[in-house]
């Protein structure tokens, strides 16, 4: 098929004669062209915000008139729920699922939580949501989507369509899903040069999606061309119209031509003598990654651990295991090699951690977490709750808490003894928190409140104080303003001076305040967050967590322990973040871990944070910083009183 165009200017339809370029502007013409004797459906724009060139002059031909989106009242939404409800028509395909889940993650903004082929997204959602809910701009769709998770339509009815497909087709949903998303701008740079000139982000979804579907099956995954194009274009053609249809074709038969004479458009690396910012964007599009987010980790690690952390985040990630209490690790890897599942005892947490290299979906399925032998959970997360070190007896806040893995863990290590009072601002997910305390043994040292951190540390609630209704309302109000705690009282909540003061009945020996956060450590993991997260937003977020950080302050007695923790691998939101709170708050000093926590050296930076690194350490990166309260020292073991 001749790849011409009706102006020379553009090489990416198959028909001609009815779509094609007109001037710079790319556009499937309205011309009825008789296809093997029948007349195709009329043809609508595939780039959008373009009008139709028509060949009646501008008027449309009555028996093909279609209405403009605004003339049939579509908001952009409306038109994906449209194509979606096509799609969810059609006999499901690995491929038609997995152009569905990219539409909905454009629609909802869902979240990508896929991993690189063997454990599920619900594995990924159980241990590593990252927490937006003080942020306004998140746009999370809530749950993680897969290749195992169904779907709701936008009434919230649960669909089990995707749930329909089998386990190897599910897999293949989930790689196709991740990979494109992971790979979503090195795709499109090929795409636009291949669209010469227009961008991809004026094509219609429904036709960007399954281009890049496409080429990343055909480049990454090399499947058989014939299939691959034929699908992809049949689908278009089946929810769209057969202009989107001969668009696909057109973009796809360039594709494999290029790939058979070596010419397809791919991004060049950085070379000599480019500016810094050259530099970075070559770099960026080339491992798929925001240009900001590139320069900015240029600055802060240099080249070569930039480049490493690149490669770390385009690669299948490591899951590990937390393994319920008392269980022996060596053991329970063996048990696991007999099913074929390959494991070993973490390098950092050995006795309670194991990582598993291939298998993890299938222990999922056959019901390892919810028999309580063991949760998904990195080990950085781990090593942070071994920074914070609680012991059996004393008080802890778990300040930011859902979903709640670190409660759990601290639970576990405080063998259920003592009180802890997960916090959260996220009502659904501390529900989700509280069931899964319910399920393990220790767990019923926990007790769930539903609040923001800034009001909660005004309302002076003892610590394992019983969470009864008029509590919970009281702690559930909205705190009067969005300013830091010190700001609006002129001091501090709960008349706490701040200073060495003596211990208050609303003090804990503990509290964690695992912040919400930009979530760059886990990019491997989370296929979409890198292109949801912005810089002002990280702005937006180190503003909440200084905050959040006054606020957890207050709520610590003097001589007792606040850990500030991240799953973000940015300065902004870790080590300026601490020394601007060192300096707010003289009453507390920084402190390296107690040999006693078992904190291996390697993941401790040279004044005692705990500093994970994913290119470096192979786990989620995190950051944490141990904060000592002046004062006199809590006495542990002794159980905190409620009233
Ligand atoms: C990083 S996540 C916590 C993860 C959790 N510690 C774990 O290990 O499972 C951050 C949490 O902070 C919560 N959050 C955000 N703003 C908050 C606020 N103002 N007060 C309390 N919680 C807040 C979010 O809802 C989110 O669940």
């Amino acid at each position: 098929m001749h790849l011409g165009t009706a102006s020379g200017q553009g090489a990416i339809f198959a028909t001609q004669r009815h779509c094609g370029t007109h001037g710079n502007r790319l556009v499937a013409l309205r011309q009825p062209v008789h296809h093997g004797g029948q007349t195709p459906p009329a043809c609508r724009p595939a780039v959008r915000g373009l009008h139709v060139a028509s060949a009646f002059g501008g008027r449309r031909a009555p028996q093909q008139q279609q209405q403009s989106k605004v003339e049939r009242g579509l908001g952009e939404s409306d038109e994906l729920q449209m194509w979606m409800d096509r799609l969810m028509r059609l006999q499901p395909t690995t491929r038609s699922v997995a152009l569905l889940q990219l539409l909905r993650i454009e629609e909802e903004g869902a979240y990508a939580g896929l991993v690189g082929g063997s454990p599920g997204a619900a594995a990924v959602a159980a241990d590593d949501l990252d927490g937006e809910g003080g942020l306004s701009s998140s746009s999370r769709g809530g749950g993680a989507i897969g290749a195992d998770a169904g779907f709701r339509d936008r009434q919230g009815t649960r669909n089990s369509w995707s749930a329909e497909l089998e386990p190897r087709h599910a897999r293949m949903v989930t790689e196709l899903v991740s990979g494109t998303t992971r790979w979503r701008r090195r795709l499109d740079y090929t795409l636009a040069a291949l669209l010469k000139g227009h961008s991809v982000a004026s094509l219609d979804a429904p036709v960007r999606n399954a281009l890049r579907l496409a080429l990343y099956e055909l480049v990454e995954l090399q499947n058989a061309q014939h299939g691959v194009v034929n699908s992809y274009v049949d689908l278009v053609k089946g929810i769209m119209h057969i202009g989107a249809g001969n668009l696909t074709n057109g973009v796809l038969r360039n594709v494999t031509r290029g790939l058979k004479e070596g010419s397809l458009p791919q991004p060049q690396p950085p070379t000599k003598g480019m500016s810094p910012e050259a530099a970075a964007e070559a770099l960026a599009i080339g491992a798929s990654h925001p240009t900001w987010l590139v320069a900015a980790w240029l600055k802060q690690y240099g080249p070569a651990a930039t480049m490493a952390l690149l490669k770390y985040n385009n690669s299948r990630p490591r899951y590990s295991l937390r393994l319920a209490p008392g269980t022996d690790a060596e053991a329970f890897c063996r048990k696991l090699a007999e099913n074929q599942v390959r494991a070993e005892p973490s390098r950092y947490l050995p006795s309670e951690y194991v990582t598993v290299d291939t298998g993890l979906q299938s222990l999922l399925r056959e019901g390892l977490v919810q028999r309580g032998e063991a949760q998904v959970q990195d080990e950085a997360a781990g090593l942070v709750v071994a920074l914070l070190d609680p012991q059996p007896g004393e008080s802890l806040l778990d300040a930011c808490a859902a979903p709640g893995g670190k409660t759990l863990f601290a639970a576990a290590r405080m063998r259920g003894q003592g009180t802890i009072t997960a916090l959260d601002l996220s009502a659904s997910r501390l529900e989700a928190l509280r069931r899964a305390a319910e399920r393990q043994p220790d767990g019923r040292m926990v007790k769930v409140c539903a609040s923001d951190l800034r009001r909660f540390a005004t309302l002076r609630i003892r610590p394992g104080a019983a969470m009864d209704a008029s509590t919970l309302a009281l702690a559930a109000a909205a705190p009067a303003a969005r300013r830091s705690i010190g700001e609006r009282d002129g001091g501090s909540p709960g008349g706490d001076s701040g200073g060495a003061a003596g211990r208050q009945p609303w003090h804990y020996d503990r509290v964690l305040l695992d912040a919400p956060c930009s979530g760059t450590g886990v990019l491997a993991k989370r296929a979409d967050m890198r292109w949801r997260r912005t810089p002002a937003m990280v702005a937006e977020l180190a503003a909440l967590q200084s905050e959040l950080l006054n606020a957890a302050a207050v709520l610590v007695a003097p001589g007792g322990l606040l850990v500030y923790s991240t799953c973000s691998i940015e300065a902004q939101e870790n080590q300026d973040q601490l020394a601007a709170f060192l300096k707010r708050h003289p009453e507390y000093a920084l402190e390296p871990p107690s040999p006693s926590a078992g904190l291996p050296p390697q993941c401790l930076s040279p004044d005692g944070c705990l500093r994970m690194l994913p290119h470096q350490h192979g786990t989620d990166g995190a950051f944490a910083a141990r904060l000592r309260r002046q004062g006199a020292a809590v006495e542990a073991g002794e159980p905190t009183a409620a009233v």
